[in-house]
């Protein structure tokens, strides 16, 4: 029997591999063989690769911009928004965070279109969405076209001949309301990435101030806002239930479901994988510019739908007529390079981190909702010296847990049902009010079944507390035969949404 019957494979293998090189001294060489004499003789000095390098317009595009941008300076567009183009409040009392951080003090910049009215009962106030400013529509201070510019006006759906409409930037935002761009009165840095988390409900507890103490507005007609301005406004009807007549919440939720969440982590993960980033401190050199552009590619994705996309672009190749490209090749992907590209300077990258956690951590429930006032009152305690107990909150409890995730049964602290109840005792505080909330069947981001979640826990309440039959919350969902931009509904199909806002408003 010869030795090859009885070597291992691997060794086999090995044995074949080495019969085809001859050796000298330590150093295989290979021996040529029939077929390797045949690639030898073709391949002539200098070599050629078999196919041609592709091009990458894509990446030189980018590595361009980063170039330009260094020669030119950082200078970002929302770093040039002009504080002659917002009204700005200022609140020099410090604002205590849910999440148990504070701010000394903060701005709002904020804008306003129709007339106060000498009660000040006519003040409907917008809640913006994650990236848009308070330029919601054009005004004396700025003439170029608001995100909302059709909705509002004179005869429009918020008309401003009977309302007074205001909108602000959030705090957390980089359009002229404090935020991680902003200095740190502390030590006169900017605050970066030692900017707090903050919560949905902060962002309106800061709106409140400016309502409530500026304006001295004891009541809003309404509250209004689409995305997280829908979850903003059910947030100001909880912080300050005596303090809105009507609320309206446009594809919101009462509380981020994980799908959500997941989506806004690869938003998050990418931006932060961007090495300019430089763990939030970017502001005096290259700003993230790739990372901002790919995570508003991935944002895009939730934002529209894939019908709308199907009758836009189909399949189809920007020029066909080209080799197929690693780089943006299909329309769907040039489109999406498009949206990454124009956003990537539009906005401040820490803004995006803070606010978009800030929607992930958005719940109404009464647990969450008692745990974050108890955090709150205990900074307020600490700060002004009546307690010296620490803030709950501090960077190293920021970390994974130890070990590592095993699979099983979800571990839970109370039933479903029981989660379900909490989430109903929160949105409980203003089932008296009236509310509307409107849904859109294509939205993948907000799917239609939470805008049904916050109606039903609305109305069961409102049964159960012996306040009404329900009949005080309105309901529409637009199906995808209405519209199929999905979750940008709002922006786009101003009718569908504005006639039962209309309606409503009354
Ligand atoms: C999560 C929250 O809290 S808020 C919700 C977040 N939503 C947003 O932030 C909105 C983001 N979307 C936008 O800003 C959109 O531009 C809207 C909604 C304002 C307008 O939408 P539309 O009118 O449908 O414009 P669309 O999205 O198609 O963009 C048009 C642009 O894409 C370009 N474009 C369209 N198709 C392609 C394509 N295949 N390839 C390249 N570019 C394309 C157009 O030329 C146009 O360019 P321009 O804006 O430079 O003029």
């Amino acid at each position: 029997m010869s030795t090859a019957h009885i070597m291992k494979p691997a060794i086999r293998r090995l044995a074949v591999l080495t019969r085809n090189f001859s050796t000298s001294g330590a150093v295989l060489r290979p021996r040529p063989t029939q077929a390797s004499a045949a690639i030898s003789a073709s391949i002539r000095t200098p070599r050629h690769a078999s196919n041609p390098q592709m091009a990458f317009p894509c990446l030189d595009k980018r590595e361009q911009k980063s170039q330009a941008l260094l020669n030119e300076g950082p200078e970002p567009a929302y770093s040039k928004i002009g504080r002659e183009s917002v009204h700005i409040y200022k609140s020099e009392e410090p604002i205590f965070l849910d999440y148990g951080g504070f701010l000394p003090g903060f701005q709002i910049a904020y804008e306003s279109w129709g007339i106060l009215n000498a009660d000040a009962s006519n003040a409907i106030l917008i809640h913006t969405g994650l990236s848009a400013s308070s330029h919601a529509k054009s005004n004396s201070l700025n003439q170029k076209s608001g995100w909302w510019e059709e909705f509002i006006g004179p005869g429009k759906y918020l008309d401003t001949d009977r309302y007074f409409v205001v909108c602000t930037n959030v705090i957390g935002g980089c359009y002229g309301s404090t935020g991680p761009s902003s200095v740190d009165p502390a030590d006169g840095d900017r605050y970066a990435t030692r900017f707090p988390i903050l919560s949905v409900n902060d962002m309106v507890r800061a709106q409140h101030r400016l309502i409530s103490q500026h304006f001295g507005v004891k009541k809003l007609y309404a509250s209004i806002g689409a995305s997280m301005g829908g979850m903003q406004s059910l947030a100001y009807a909880q912080e300050f239930t005596d303090e809105v007549e009507k609320v309206i919440s446009i594809s919101g939720c009462a509380k981020s479901h994980p799908y959500s969440i997941a989506m806004r982590h690869c938003q998050r993960q990418v931006l932060m994988s961007d090495p300019n980033w430089n763990r939030g401190f970017y502001y005096d050199s290259l700003p993230p510019h790739t990372g901002m552009k790919l995570s508003r590619e991935i944002a895009t994705i939730t934002y529209r739908s894939g019908p709308e996309w199907e009758t836009r672009f189909g399949t189809e190749r920007a020029d066909p007529s080209k080799q197929p490209a690693l780089c943006p090749d299909f329309l769907i992907e040039t489109y999406l390079d498009h949206q990454g590209e124009k956003f990537c300077l539009e906005y401040d990258a820490n803004s995006l981190l803070y606010i978009s956690k800030a929607m992930d951590l958005f719940n109404l429930s009464k647990t969450n909702r008692d745990k974050a006032e108890e955090t709150r009152l205990g900074s307020e305690a600490r700060f002004t010296g009546e307690s010296t107990r620490d803030i709950k909150f501090s960077s190293s409890e920021c970390a994974l847990p130890n070990e590592p995730y095993t699979e099983k049964p979800r571990r839970r602290v109370v039933s479903f049902e029981e989660e379900k109840d909490d989430l109903r005792q929160g949105l409980e505080k203003f089932a008296h009010k009236d509310v509307l909330v409107i849904g859109v069947e294509s939205d993948i981001l907000f799917p239609v079944w939470q805008q049904r979640e916050i109606s039903q826990f609305l109305k069961e309440s409102a049964k159960k507390l012996g306040i009404s039959n329900g009949d005080n919350i309105r309901h529409v969902e637009l199906g995808e035969d209405i519209s199929m931009y999905g979750h940008d509904t709002f922006l786009l199909s101003l009718d569908y949404i504005g006639q039962p806002v209309r309606d409503f408003l009354g």
